[in-house]
């Protein structure tokens, strides 16, 4: 089944194109995947980037500002020892860059911690800073004490900010032996004095989703893009609680080298800006930070798939479409055979693959009509032949008889479609010598030869009668081929043949052996004589036979010719032989037998025929026989010599009277 399904070339070729679809679709994947996770790396890099220059921004920012309050300190008048409110002020109000840079104010105060003068954007916030002591600020207190920098914590304490947060930076003003006799310090509102602000200002892209909040060393928020979340601690943010607990569980480290933190769909970055011990938060969705990519990703999966089906459907359509012509084919090649349908009907026209295999398809359909025009017309020549045929002949395979003619059934007794699937043996019957006469047929077709022999057959109500045989193989050297038969019934050339040789040796008139056998049969016997012992010979010349013939005429002397011979055989054994010489000469053979003997025969025989009467009309006819016994010894060689001592032996009984018997005697006194 499965086999069948996967022999299927339309299936196959839309699996495959399945496969080269689902190949690159998986390939288109993989790509999507791996640059999504490249480009959500390359997001976190860019997050850590970000936070790292904005901290480093705002670093810079504070050097710049530190910058300018030392290179203001150098100017300080290094004579005036105890500066005064008058000093200061005119100091103060020679430095425009300090109110670029700090803009809402920047003060100098004296050792004591009051404040000398001011410098501020308003006239309220320079009196509420002149009436105030910075003794209690730490930072002034290290300014006093020397240090060449201080950086005020974030302060949330109202005076001249009106409750914005703000910070101080301080540098100490020295007298010419370089002690400290004052403090400059500069303030900055971090929410509006772009020192923060324009890093955490709300984009004005709504969908933006990151946001960076700052905070001081205690992790309070000092700038956020939304105003409501300033002074809480960074930590009451969910999307910070994480990352914040974890930063405050290792120290609350400030470093300036940037790092990230992932939690649950939040993604932070944080990074130290030390000069001011402040933190940078970056904090992003991580979904709308990586989600583009990812849902890039899962588009490309989906669409992957949509390609796919599609493009396998239209594979397998196409494939359907395109091997069209190629389940025509099939359907008119699996009635290649059905002779109902015209040659040219139902294959497939065109000049591709299948155009042309069903060209060759037609062409062998013309060749095989052409093949089995030929073989009808050969096989009703055969049936003519098997049919009329005036022999009988057979077709024999594997001891079968496969094809026979009608002959050959009227032979036999059969009928054709009896002989047919018959063993062979329907044609040559069991029976003596029948075994040996195959054996010789196998013989002589195994070697190639013709076997050809005259046989008896026997017919299906049993009579047997005289065949000529002949067997051929039908393909010499393949006994597998079988053997082609030929039977002809030869009963009545037999029967004339044996009657031509009966008459060529027997005398027709008394169906005596005539002279040319009686010496055939006297000349075995003198070759054979030492084997057979001793053999005789008696030459009969009837008397008075003449006047038989004269007196009752010609039939009356056959008659008595005939008579005679019947006589003649009465006496002897079966084997021995009477014959009629010629006229009126009989002459009888007796093997095994001396002269004494032979002549007690004769003797017989004489006085049979010298008795015996034959009735003719009205009249009575006799004969008589004068006889001449001869015993073949070694004296007598030859037949010439038999007969003519037989002969003499008869001439001496004539002319010693007749009727009487004379024996020849080798020692030359010849007659008895
Ligand atoms: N009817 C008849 N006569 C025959 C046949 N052949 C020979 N003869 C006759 O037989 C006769 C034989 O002659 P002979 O031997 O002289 O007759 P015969 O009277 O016996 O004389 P001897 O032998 O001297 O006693 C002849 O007249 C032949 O014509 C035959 O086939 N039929």
């Amino acid at each position: 089944m499965m086999a069948t399904l996967f022999g299927s070339l339309k299936l196959r070729i839309a699996l495959m194109a399945v496969s080269v679809i689902a190949l690159s679709v998986g390939m288109t994947v993989f790509l999507v995947t791996r640059d999504t996770a490249l480009r959500a790396e390359s997001s976190i890099k860019d997050s850590a980037l970000d936070v790292d220059t904005v901290a480093s921004t705002i670093s810079s920012r504070l050097l710049n500002r530190e910058q300018a309050l030392a290179r203001v300190a150098m100017q300080w008048p290094r004579t005036a020892a105890a500066p005064d409110r008058a000093v200061a002020r005119a100091f103060l109000k020679q430095q425009a860059v300090l109110g670029v840079l700090f803009p809402h104010a920047f003060v100098a105060a004296a050792r004591d911690g009051r404040v000398l003068a001011a410098v501020g954007d308003d006239d309220a916030t320079v009196a509420a800073l002149e009436g105030r002591s910075l003794l209690s600020r730490s930072y002034f207190r290290q300014a006093v004490s020397g240090r060449e920098l201080s950086v005020s914590e974030i302060m949330d304490d109202g005076g001249s900010t009106a409750g914005e947060l703000h910070v101080v930076l301080a540098v100490p003003l020295r007298d010419a032996a370089g002690k400290v006799v004052a403090v400059l310090g500069g303030v900055l509102r971090p929410q509006t004095d772009t020192v923060l602000t324009d890093s955490t200002r709300a984009s004005s892209l709504s969908q933006d989703p990151i946001e960076t909040i700052i905070t001081d060393a205690a992790g309070r928020i000092v700038s956020h893009p939304d105003p409501a979340w300033l002074r809480h601690d960074v930590g009451e943010d969910p999307r910070l609680a994480a990352a914040a607990a974890r930063w405050r569980s290792e120290g609350s480290p400030m470093e300036a080298q940037a790092w990230t933190w992932r939690t649950g769909d939040q993604f932070v970055a944080m990074a130290a800006v030390p000069e001011g011990n402040w933190m940078v938060f970056r904090v992003a969705s991580a979904d709308l930070l990586l989600g583009g990519p990812a849902r890039g990703r899962a588009e490309a999966i989906w669409l992957g798939a949509l390609v796919a089906i599609a493009g396998a459907t239209l594979m397998l359509l196409a494939t359907i479409w395109l091997l069209r012509p190629m389940r025509l084919l099939e359907r008119r090649a699996r009635r290649l055979l059905d002779e109902s349908l015209p040659i040219d009907a139902g294959w497939p026209v065109g000049s591709g693959e299948i155009g042309r295999l069903s060209a060759v398809f037609r062409q062998v359909l013309v060749e095989r009509a052409a093949v089995q025009r030929d073989g009808r017309q050969m096989l009703a020549r055969l049936r003519a032949v098997m049919r009329n045929a005036p022999v009988g002949i057979a077709i024999s395979r594997q001891g079968r008889v496969e094809l026979a003619s009608g002959r050959l059934g009227e032979l036999l007794g059969y009928t054709e479609a009896e002989l047919v699937g018959a063993p062979q043996q329907i044609i040559f019957p069991g029976g003596p010598g029948s075994e040996e006469l195959m054996a010789q047929a196998d013989a002589a077709l195994a070697a190639g030869q013709l076997f050809s022999d005259e046989v008896q057959l026997q017919r299906r109500d049993g009579r047997r009668f005289w065949a000529a045989l002949q067997g051929a193989a039908v393909n010499a050297g393949t006994p597998e081929a079988g053997v082609i038969w030929l039977v002809a019934d030869i009963s009545s050339q037999r029967q004339h043949r044996e009657q031509l040789s009966w008459s060529a040796t027997h005398d027709p008139l008394t169906e005596l052996v005539n002279r040319r056998e009686f010496e055939a049969r006297m000349h075995a016997l003198l070759n054979d004589r030492r084997r057979h012992g001793p053999a005789s010979a008696l030459f009969i010349d009837l008397d008075g036979f003449k006047a038989v013939n004269d007196s009752a005429g010609h039939a009356a002397g056959d008659a008595m010719l005939q008579h005679v011979a019947t006589l003649l055989g009465s006496r002897v054994r079966d084997g021995d032989t009477v014959a009629r010489l010629g006229g009126d000469e009989f002459a009888v053979l007796l093997a095994g037998c001396d002269r004494a003997t032979a002549e007690a025969v004769a003797e017989q025989i004489r006085s049979r025929i010298a008795a015996f009467r034959l009735p003719w009309r009205d009249l009575t006819l006799q004969v008589g026989a004068s006889i001449g016994v001869v015993e073949m010894d070694d004296s007598l060689p030859d037949i010439a010599a038999v007969m003519a001592a037989a002969d003499a032996a008869c001439y001496e009984a004539k002319r010693a009277g007749r009727n009487r018997v004379r024996s020849h005697r080798p020692e030359g006194a010849a007659v008895h």
